[in-house]
């Protein structure tokens, strides 16, 4: 039997750092979307683990133990033996959670190979804070360092234009240079926002905490935020630690294409990829 999961790429439309646990991890507040555009993880029984990697990302990975697929494949059980295929399309540490959302689809793959239950969120933050959410795939606002997670069931139809200038940038590095680590959460309820209008009015009153630290860390996010704005976007920003930046558009199934068709021309150096959300 061979099984297929599909990866979206996580985005955190919005994400306020409000603290830091003794072991170093931060405590985050964050509304997390997921994109109609991702890897795919494939996995068929054999007799021993293997990882193979194809797609558009794959050179900037390799397939060895650390991977983020065998790591998992590794936690769901020990011994477990599998072929596993992991086909890239997301650039790598780029701040929409490549290599947590392989993870949980791998998790997610094995549960459904095996019939096993999937890992509880705290078990499941031990791969990687994005894994819990990830494991989820749908909009969530996450707390705590990742494992906190509380559906959010109505937030209104989209299309999202992702951008990533094709610069790494790590993950520790950008909360390392956080110059203020305790600022305010969200509110506790979130509204009920009646159109994507109303959604962007709010996104727009709200932060990425990490944008100015990763700024700081990859200059090139401002001409990636103002090529986005030039799409003519309801609104724009930063996912994760970045450099990915995104852009919200209506759900019509033209304008989030258009708008990369624009960019694509603009910068076809860059990665840009275009779809849904859920
Ligand atoms: C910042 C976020 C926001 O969603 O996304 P990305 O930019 O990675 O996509 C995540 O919290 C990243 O999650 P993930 O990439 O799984 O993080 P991990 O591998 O667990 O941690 C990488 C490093 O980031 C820092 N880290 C991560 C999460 C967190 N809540 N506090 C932290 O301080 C720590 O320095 C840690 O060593
Ligand atoms: N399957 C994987 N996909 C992406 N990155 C992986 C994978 N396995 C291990 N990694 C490592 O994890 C780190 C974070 O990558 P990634 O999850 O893509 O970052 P981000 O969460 O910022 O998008 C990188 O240094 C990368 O080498």
């Amino acid at each position: 039997m061979k099984i297929e999961e599909f990866a979206p790429a996580k985005v955190n439309l919005t994400l306020h750092v409000t603290g830091r646990r003794a072991d170093g991890y931060h405590l985050l507040d964050s509304l997390v979307v997921f994109a109609g555009v991702g890897d795919r993880v494939t996995v068929e029984a054999s007799d021993a683990l293997s990882l193979t990697l194809a797609g558009p990302e794959a050179a900037g990975l390799v397939a060895d133990r650390d991977n983020l697929v065998l790591k998992a494949a590794r936690f769901f059980d020990p011994g477990f033996r599998a072929r596993i295929t992991l086909w890239k399309a997301l650039p790598v540490a780029s701040g929409i959670g490549g290599g947590s959302a392989d993870a949980a689809a791998t998790l997610r793959a094995l549960s459904r190979l095996t019939g096993r239950p999937l890992p509880a969120p705290g078990e499941a933050a031990t791969l990687g804070a994005d894994v819990p959410a990830c494991l989820r795939g749908r909009a969530l606002r996450l707390r705590g360092i990742g494992e906190l997670l509380e559906v959010v069931p109505r937030i209104p139809p989209f299309e999202i234009l992702l951008v990533n200038p094709r610069v790494t940038v790590p993950t520790p590095s950008v909360f390392a240079s956080l110059t203020e680590r305790w600022n305010p959460a969200m509110n506790d309820d979130l509204p009920d926002w009646p159109d994507v209008t109303a959604f962007c009015a709010w996104l727009r009153r709200h932060r990425n905490d990490l944008s100015e630290p990763a700024r700081r860390v990859a200059p090139v996010i401002d001409d990636v935020l103002a090529l986005v704005r030039e799409t003519g976007c309801l609104h724009a920003g930063m996912s994760g630690s970045g450099a990915t930046c995104f852009g919200l558009y209506p759900a019509d199934g033209s304008t989030a294409a258009a708008a990369e068709a624009f960019v694509r021309l603009r910068r076809p150096d860059w990665w840009s990829a275009s779809g849904a959300v859920s």
